[in-house]
């Protein structure tokens, strides 16, 4: 209650403080800080949303999640049939448990289900500072079940979330529904009203807002809409055709919440969230739990990826060209990294596709770090292609290959590599550029549009022979030689729907920071993006 706030800690938690006593001692020696997001949210007996999305998302993506249940629900895939709140003294005394005795760097807030939960939260996080705190909003499920105080509404319009909670929030990320009750029933149908929503909410005090658009209709790609306080960023996903998609909404808080704790910024934790989101309902998309509309997805698919074959790969999407980040040993070395710190830090930068290009690695070297490679990109929901060598690809399962004009015919590639792959492939002309559709590309690489020191003798064709082949090609376009952060803007604003985005080497390798190059690189092309729309 929240008469509780101004009392000492009860009799239970002093017995808690005198352990953590002797606890300070075994950590400082082991000294191996964990990253931990602690979730507060209600748990759902159907096991896909809530708490336990929460827990399965965080620990998938090796982050600890301690756990505030605030409400206790019996729900399944046929809707929710009932709400049981804990008592809120109740949810204060597991907000102290936690926050007084473990480093928790990030709290991540669902179910909210009064008023005086809010307010107890708002509280235990000023005597308790985090990180950073991910608010989603929940209020109304995908399902269009009320999962809120019908009170919590208005409060969370008019009092403490407004006043309090969204202030504090650095990141809250409602649906179509909870953004339009967020503004008193603003109508929310377009991709447009999405951002002018976003721009309003921000006006409550959120650092950022994400208002998602699984709720559009079904044709529409799954568009997000970011909002950093300047500028709408579309985020887009490719809609997955399954009806398992409860707790969609909790799983992508999660996973902002263990991105942002891992370290990152906002901007690639949600990039690196809704990947996760796309693939998790790519691999469970025929599952069957239960006999209702809506139901759970698999969120630990990463456990049983030697079933996630190519056959259940989701397909080639052409937004994943927008930072293309091509690796070269000789730079990591001269930076003294490994290639697999190299490809970490470009994902974590915001790099949306990995290449392999070992020109000079031995086949059993090449085969093994592939494999860690993979093993890094997928955990990120990163698609991983082999440079030249479809063996390669083939030996570690690869998500592609990229082939130059002298390499194996991308026609036979494709007939060894099967339907699921994908292939790329190096082109200077409109000709060359036809003849690797017909071949069975799925996109082209286009360049040099610059010099570039990583291939030395290599006709540039300019920005004007890149017009030319991306108005030619019949398949999407990524632009590479000589890019970076200084010209990408350039290349992107040609004006050609086809090109996709830019492949880039040195601008993110031959770099100190690996991580903070891509980052930029990665705002610039967003900004790109969305001046044009
Ligand atoms: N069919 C789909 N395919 C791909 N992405 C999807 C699909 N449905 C939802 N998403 C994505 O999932 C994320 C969660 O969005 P959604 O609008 O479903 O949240 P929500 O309504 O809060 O979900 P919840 O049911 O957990 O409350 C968004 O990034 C959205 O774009
Ligand atoms: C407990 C709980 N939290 C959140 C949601 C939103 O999906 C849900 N359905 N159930
Ligand atoms: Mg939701």
């Amino acid at each position: 209650m929240v008469t509780q706030l101004s009392h000492p800690f009860s009799f239970n938690f002093q017995s808690t403080v005198n352990l953590r006593t002797s606890w300070v001692k075994v950590t400082a020696m082991a000294n191996h800080k964990v990253a931990h997001v602690l979730s507060v949210a209600g748990s759902d007996s159907g096991g896909g949303a809530g708490i336990q999305a929460d827990i399965k998302a965080c620990a998938s993506l090796g982050v600890y999640c301690s756990t505030v249940i605030t409400a206790v629900t019996a729900q399944n895939t046929l809707g929710v049939q009932g709400v049981h709140g804990v008592p809120e003294d109740f949810v204060y005394e597991q907000l102290k448990s936690v926050l007084s005795d473990m480093h928790v760097d990030v709290v991540k807030t669902g179910m909210l289900p009064s008023i005086g939960v809010v307010k107890l939260l708002c509280h235990s996080l000023k005597e308790f500072p985090v990180q950073a705190l991910v608010v989603d909003p929940v209020m109304v499920s995908t399902s269009g079940h009320i999962l809120a105080d019908p009170s919590i509404l208005m409060a969370f319009r008019y009092l403490y979330c407004r006043e309090e909670l969204l202030p504090m929030a650095d990141i809250v990320t409602p649906n179509l529904k909870e953004a339009s009750a967020l503004l008193g029933g603003m109508k929310l149908v377009t991709v447009a009203d999405m951002c002018s929503a976003a721009k309003s909410i921000h006006d409550l005090g959120p650092r950022y807002v994400l208002v998602k658009g699984g709720d559009l209709p079904a044709p529409l790609d799954a568009v997000d809409i970011f909002f950093d306080g300047d500028h709408c960023h579309e985020l887009r996903a490719s809609r997955i055709q399954t009806h398992n998609t409860h707790g969609t909404g909790c799983t992508l808080a999660s996973c902002i919440a263990a991105e942002l704790a891992k370290g990152s910024l906002m901007l690639p934790a949600v990039q690196v969230a809704k990947r996760f989101v796309e693939t998790a309902l790519d691999y469970s998309k025929d599952i069957v739990i239960g006999s209702g509309p809506q139901g759970p997805f698999d969120h630990l698919f990463k456990l049983k990826r030697s079933t996630y074959n190519s056959s259940r790969r989701r397909g080639f999407n052409p937004n994943d060209l927008l930072l293309y980040a091509i690796t070269d040993s000789g730079m990591n070395k001269k930076w003294a990294r490994s290639i697999i710190d190299a490809v970490k830090a470009s994902i974590e930068g915001g790099a949306t596709i990995i290449q392999l290009r070992e020109k000079d690695a031995e086949t059993q070297e090449f085969v093994r770090l592939a494999e860690a490679c993979l093993e890094i990109c997928h955990s990120h929901g990163v698609a991983l292609l082999i440079n030249d060598r479809v063996d390669i690809a083939l030996a570690c399962d690869a998500d592609g290959v990229h082939l130059g004009q002298s390499d194996m015919p991308p026609r036979v590639a494709r007939t060894l590599l099967g339907p699921g792959k994908i292939i790329g492939v190096s082109c200077k002309t409109p000709e060359q550029a036809l003849q690797a559709w017909a071949d069975g590309a799925d996109y082209i690489g286009c360049g040099g549009v610059f010099p570039t020191s990583t291939k030395a003798n290599n006709l540039t064709v300019g920005l004007s022979g890149l017009k030319t082949v991306c108005s030619a090609s019949k398949v999407p376009v990524v632009a590479i030689g000589g890019i970076g952060l200084a010209n990408a803007h350039s290349v992107m604003e040609i004006g050609e729907p086809n090109l996709h985005g830019v492949a880039v080497v040195s601008a993110l390798f031959d770099r100190e920071s690996v991580s903070s190059e891509t980052r930029k690189l990665h705002s610039v092309l967003m900004d790109v993006l969305s001046v044009a729309k």
